[in-house]
Order: C-alpha cells, then sequence, then structure tokens
C-alpha cells in the first residue's frame, strides 16, 4: 500500500474524526485552562497556499496549487465533481498532508518550520456536508457541545452564546428542539451556529447547498451573507453550485483536474473567456438560458 493511502486512512480516522465529533478546533494545541479562549472577537485570517501536490497512490489529486485568500473574505471553490476541492479543503485544516508545497496562515507555514506559537490561537471550524449534528442531543446541546467538552467557559457563559448564535443564524429560542425533527435547512443552520460557538477565525462549508432545495439554498445564502456583516471572519466554501458561490462570494476560484483555472470576483467570474470556466457555466445554466 503507498505511503498516500495510508496517510489517507490515517488522516481520516484521525483528525477527522475529531473533527467531526469536536467540530471545531485549533490546528496546534490549546492550553486547556478555563476561559483562555477569548470569544469576544472575531479575526479573519490570510490563506496563501503555494505549490501544493497531492497524490493518493498513483493519481494526481492536486497539482501544484496556487491561491491567496484574503483575511475576511468570502472566497468559494466551485468545480466539477472529483475535482479535488475537499481535498484542498481538507489541506486548509490540516486533515491531510501534502506531498509537496505549503500553506500560510497570516504568513505562517501549517505544514513546516515552527508555526506553533505563531498559529497557537487560530481557530477554524468546519460545516460538513451532512451537518453532523448528533441527534440524540437538542439544539442548544449541540451548539454548546465543543463549549461544554472543552469547559471554554462557565455555563451560564455557555448559555449566552449559544442563545447569540442561534439569533445568529435565525434560530432564535430554538434551544430545547430536538435535532432529529429539524428539516435539512435548520439543520445547516444549527451547524452553523456551532461552529460561530467559538468564533473562528476561519469558517469552512463543505458543499453547503447539497442535499437542500433552492429555497431553503436561499434562505442559507442570506444567513451566510448576513452573519459577514457582524464577524470578521474568513469564509471558505467549497460547492458545485455556482448560482450559489456568485451569489455570496467577494471571490472565486474555479477548480479542474486538480488544477486552479482561474479566480476573479463573480462579475469577472461571468465574463471570463477561459473554455472551461464558460464550459461549467454553460453546463449548469444551460436549462435557465434555454
Ligand atoms: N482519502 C482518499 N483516498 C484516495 N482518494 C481520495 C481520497 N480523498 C479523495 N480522493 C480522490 O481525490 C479526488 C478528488 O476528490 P475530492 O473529494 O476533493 O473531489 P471534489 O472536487 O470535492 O468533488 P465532490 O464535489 O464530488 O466531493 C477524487 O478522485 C477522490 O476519489
Amino acid at each position: 500500500m503507498s505511503k498516500s493511502v495510508t496517510e489517507g486512512r490515517e488522516e481520516k480516522n484521525g483528525f477527522f474524526h475529531k473533527l467531526m465529533h469536536g467540530l471545531t478546533g485549533s490546528v496546534f494545541e490549546q492550553d486547556e485552562c478555563e476561559c483562555r479562549v477569548s470569544l469576544n472577537d472575531t479575526r479573519g485570517v490570510s490563506i496563501s497556499i503555494k505549490g501544493l501536490n497531492k497524490y493518493f497512490g498513483d493519481k494526481h489529486v492536486l497539482k501544484d496549487v496556487n491561491l491567496e485568500i484574503e483575511a475576511g473574505e468570502t472566497f468559494s471553490i466551485i468545480g466539477p465533481s472529483g475535482t479535488g476541492k475537499s481535498v484542498l479543503l481538507k489541506h486548509i485544516v490540516k486533515l491531510a498532508t501534502p506531498d509537496s508545497g505549503e500553506i500560510l496562515i497570516n504568513g505562517h507555514p501549517l505544514f513546516t518550520g515552527n508555526g506553533r506559537d505563531e498559529l497557537r490561537d487560530y481557530r477554524y471550524s468546519m460545516v460538513f456536508q451532512s451537518s453532523a449534528l448528533f441527534n440524540s442531543l437538542t439544539v442548544g446541546e449541540n451548539v454548546g457541545l465543543w463549549l461544554r467538552e472543552k469547559r471554554i467557559c462557565k455555563e451560564p457563559k455557555i448559555r449566552e452564546i449559544i442563545s447569540e448564535k442561534l439569533r445568529l443564524v435565525g434560530l432564535e429560542g430554538a434551544e430545547s428542539l430536538r435535532t432529529s425533527e429539524l428539516s435539512g435547512g435548520m439543520k445547516k443552520r444549527v451547524a452553523i451556529a456551532r461552529s460561530l460557538a467559538m468564533n473562528p477565525d476561519l469558517i469552512l462549508y463543505d458543499e453547503p447547498t447539497a442535499e437542500l432545495d433552492p429555497i431553503t439554498t436561499d434562505e442559507l445564502a442570506n444567513t451566510i451573507l448576513r452573519l459577514k456583516e457582524t464577524t470578521k471572519n474568513t469564509t471558505v466554501i467549497v460547492t458545485h453550485d455556482l448560482n450559489f458561490a456568485l451569489y455570496i462570494s467577494d471571490r472565486i476560484a474555479m477548480m479542474h483536474d486538480g488544477r486552479i483555472v482561474g479566480v476573479g470576483t463573480p462579475a469577472e467570474i461571468k465574463a471570463s473567456d477561459d473554455p472551461i470556466i464558460r464550459s461549467f457555466i454553460y453546463t449548469t445554466t444551460k436549462g435557465i438560458n434555454k
């Protein structure tokens, strides 16, 4: 078995497992000390991806990926299935390690060098396609999971944070609802509230509109846009939903066959004469334009 395949399994079983159940975290160690984490401010981080390559066995999945994401940006990575979008996302949160290349967070290397001190307080959180909520817990318990598990704050403060984050995603007062009884759109918003509980510097969404109908997708887009009015964090979204990306993003990168083939504002992407981007736009909108 090749090294990369083994690594892939380790990544899945280790960090991925932790993220699925802890859902938010820091790339580097944190003190266990209570209230060590300041939850009063949100900061955005810049992400600089340099010459990133990743193989799974013989398969070259990321091919010399270079990308600059600015602090505070809402940045979408679009492209057809199987082009490496999710694998790229996993590298940003250290769920995967590159075969070569580097990612810099606020100028500090994620994979090499001694970035531990500089990146000690870097907080990221990921909203998974499946929402990954615990059905046996209430909405409030899901949102407060990380805060309680890590004993970040005292209980009254945790309840205050839960209520605030639910209000931010339009679910004010929903604490005691059973998660299993929620619609797909509501689950997604609870998952976002849970991610927001730690005031992440970076929030990542993996295919947030998959499984959602167009109306719920629109509500989700508006929720994310509204959040950007109150938080400064950097938002990175992986999606094949072109319309969604055009609506909510400051900038968009188009990925094709493991490479970034174009980066620009929504207007620039729409006006692009790159044949791959044009073909993607044509394919995803041909019903509408018929
Ligand atoms: N752990 C892994 N082991 C082996 N191959 C993998 C692994 N993870 C991803 N791949 C492969 O890497 C390629 C890119 O996958 P990725 O999930 O990043 O695609 P994507 O662009 O996000 O598409 P989708 O929207 O369908 O998820 C695919 O061919 C996939 O099968």
